[in-house]
């Protein structure tokens, strides 16, 4: 539709300035370049220090900087805002036939119906929380798709798939490296699936001691030896029975275990320890790795029948430093969920730490990342997180595996720490930290142009 000329602007701003909608503008990359008045007075920021932000930063639970990057629109979303349940809608932007941003739009009505609905959408999220909460206690799978915290096309592909494999019973192998989420990903499989009220039972093969074997995997019959249970006990594939079962690690389970699981498997019955009967199963099976099964095929320490047995639908969660992209949500959340559970009240990273996260390596994928920030909610002592709070090992790292690794920019990466490390100490005042660091003013100056041109300190010293 064409607007007329004449009232162009003001049908503009009639629609973006004087509607109770909340509208906010972002690019490719999930910066904010527009948020309106009603939407900056109802997350209480000033246009001015949010403009450039990513929108994580900016906006609860926010999925702009996703729908920028996928082009896909997200119609009528509920989202919680400051308390409320809130109606989103994102719709990218396009540009010449190019993705270049999207734009969001959050109803915000201050009527007394809005209320009511609110509590009563508060109430029934609420009520379903509960059930699910009791649901997981009861069958032993605690995370859900949304669990999942992510904002990488990579992840968004995950999950995607993940909705399609979850229902039917195939076999899935989940292949990743150690700490990637390989178990939330089971977890979400499962509460997605037809089995999702009945048990979920996770093994991990690497753990079980090879005499205790057969007995944790099928059972024993009461009385089958000395020391055994005169009840007798049942198996992990019988509690499974009906659910899913979770062999974690299997690239550690012994050839033995591997002939015993394959025959349960093409059987569907197991032979429970000390009994002469067989009991039929129905389990479905998900199996999660860090190794590469087809190389311990080739040695002779993985069956191949058993491979393709687990492996109808293989699925492989991305190392983390294959999509920077989700360090900042992920460390946000992670933060949050550590800051509530601590009651610490830390509010962020400084710029310089999440630059370093998105450089870094994560060798320890996710679980690294919880374990570092982690260590430094304990050992700051102010309300952001800085790179001095981060753990020693991690500093040592960051000089030689940051995103530069030449020698220029190590040394670069030093000096910068070094000046920002006396500056913190002398509290801002450049003179003393000069003298902190045994060099001149002048040079401290010039260094300090060239790394934090935008640095205003306690003492202003002004060489003539
Ligand atoms: N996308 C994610 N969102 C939120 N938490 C995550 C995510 N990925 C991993 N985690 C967290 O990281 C930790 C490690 O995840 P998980 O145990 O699922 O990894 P794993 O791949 O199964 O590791 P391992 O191979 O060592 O068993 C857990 O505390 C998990 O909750």
């Amino acid at each position: 539709m064409l607007l007329h000329n004449a009232y162009r602007e003001e049908i503009i701003e009639a629609v973006f300035e004087k509607t109770n909608f909340c509208f906010v503008v972002v690019d490719e990359q999930g910066l904010v370049t527009y948020l309106n008045e009603n939407y900056c007075k109802f997350i209480e920021v000033q246009l001015e220090d949010v403009l450039g932000k990513h929108v994580t930063d900016v906006i609860e639970n926010t999925r702009m900087h996703i729908v920028a990057q996928t082009g896909k629109e997200e119609i009528a979303d509920l989202q919680y805002i400051k308390g409320n349940h809130m109606i989103a809608n994102r719709i990218p932007l396009y540009s010449g036939g190019h993705l270049v941003g999207a734009v969001g739009t959050v109803l915000y009505r201050d009527t007394k119906e809005w209320m009511k609905m609110n509590a009563h959408i508060k109430d029934l999220l609420l009520q379903i929380e509960n059930y699910r909460k009791k649901l997981s206690k009861q069958n032993g799978a605690t995370y859900a798709l949304h669990d999942i915290v992510a904002s990488s096309v990579k992840m968004d592909k995950m999950k995607e798939k993940i909705k399609k494999v979850s229902t039917g019973d195939v076999s899935v192998l989940i292949k990743g490296e150690s700490g990637t989420g390989k178990e939330l990903f089971a977890h979400s499989i499962h509460h997605l699936s037809e089995r999702s009220t009945k048990p979920f039972i996770k093994i991990n093969c690497a753990a079980i001691p090879e005499e205790l074997l057969e007995s944790e995997l099928f059972g024993y019959a009461g009385g089958a030896f000395t020391g055994a249970k005169k009840a007798g006990k049942l198996g992990k594939f019988q509690l499974a029975d009906g659910g899913t079962l979770f062999l974690d690690e299997i690239g550690d389970m012994s050839l033995n275990a591997q002939v015993k699981i394959l025959r349960v498997l093409q059987e569907g019955e197991v032979e429970v320890l000390g009994s002469e009967t067989t009991q039929k199963v129905d389990v479905r099976i998900i199996a999660a790795t860090n190794q590469n099964l087809e190389q311990l095929i080739e040695a002779n320490r993985f069956r191949e029948d058993l491979f393709y047995r687990i492996n109808v639908v293989p699925i492989e969660i991305p190392p983390l430093r294959e999509r920077s992209e989700d360090i900042r949500v992920l460390a946000k959340f992670i933060l949050d969920k550590i800051t509530k559970r601590t009651g610490k009240r830390i509010h962020g990273f400084q710029a310089e730490v999440m630059d370093f996260f998105q450089g870094y390596d994560w060798p320890g994928n996710v679980r690294q990342l919880e374990n570092v920030i982690e260590s430094a909610v304990y050992l700051t002592n102010t309300d952001i997180i800085k790179l001095d709070d981060l753990p020693d090992q991690l500093k040592s790292d960051m000089l030689i595996t940051g995103k530069g690794t030449g020698l220029k920019e190590i040394l670069a990466r030093a000096e910068k720490q070094a000046i920002e490390q006396a500056l913190d100490k002398a509290n801002g005042d450049k003179v003393k930290a000069a003298e902190l660091l045994g060099i001149g003013k002048s040079s401290f100056y010039e260094k300090l142009k060239k790394y934090k041109p935008d640095y205003s300190g306690n003492v202003e010293y002004n060489p003539k």
